[in-house]
């Protein structure tokens, strides 16, 4: 029987890309992250995508991505920030896996993304309002997808993949 893949969803961050890498490694799933196989089909960066497609050039590239991906059994999927905005994303995400949303406050968020030039939306004078309206719009398009939902703001990267696999373990959903 295929084992359910697990999909990492949750702002920009709160840890999916890392989190997700070593979850995948101590559970012995493959990982991919949506964004890294964005930049691999395209050949350029996520801000080189933005500067010439925009935003709605990547998503579009974000929803063919996530659509191929949540086809696989047996990963861990570390989404982008915005993959909840589409409907048909959601739609995949918990229809086709076990969802993990990774929340996190403002501070925490703020202080884990700043000085990072990788992430678009954040390359303004004031990204903490952005992140902050970001939140806001998408906070409950994660509550809604999520079958878990793990507080990330006060434990290491290391206790978080420690939650996450003992809360699969009880959920069934790793052996
Ligand atoms: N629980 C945590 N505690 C401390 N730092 C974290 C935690 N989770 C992630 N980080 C750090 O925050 C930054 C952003 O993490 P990342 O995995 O890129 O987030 P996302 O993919 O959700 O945007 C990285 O430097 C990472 O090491
Ligand atoms: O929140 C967002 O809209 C985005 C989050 C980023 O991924 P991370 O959440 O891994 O930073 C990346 O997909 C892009 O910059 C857009
Ligand atoms: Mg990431």
């Amino acid at each position: 029987m295929n084992k359910q893949s697990i999909f990492l969803v949750g702002p920009m961050g709160a840890g999916k890309s890392t989190v997700g890498r070593i979850l995948a490694e101590k559970l012995g799933y493959d990982f991919m992250d949506s964004d890294h196989e964005i930049e691999a089909r395209t050949g350029v960066t996520i801000p080189v995508i933005f500067d010439i497609e925009g935003e709605a050039g990547f998503r579009a590239r974000e929803t063919t991505v996530i659509d191929d991906i949540t086809q696989q059994p047996g990963l861990v999927l570390a989404t982008g920030g915005g993959a909840v905005l589409s409907a048909e994303n959601r739609r995949h995400l918990a229809a086709r896996g076990f969802v993990v949303y990774l929340r996190s406050t403002l501070p925490a968020l703020i202080q884990r993304t700043k000085n990072d030039r990788n992430r678009p939306l954040l390359q303004t004078e004031n990204p903490e309002t952005v992140i902050e309206r970001l939140l806001t719009e998408r906070g409950p398009l994660y509550e809604g997808v999520a079958d878990l939902i793990v507080d990330t703001q006060q434990a290491s990267v290391f206790r978080v993949v420690r939650h996450i696999q003992d809360q699969l373990v009880r959920e069934g959903v790793v052996s």
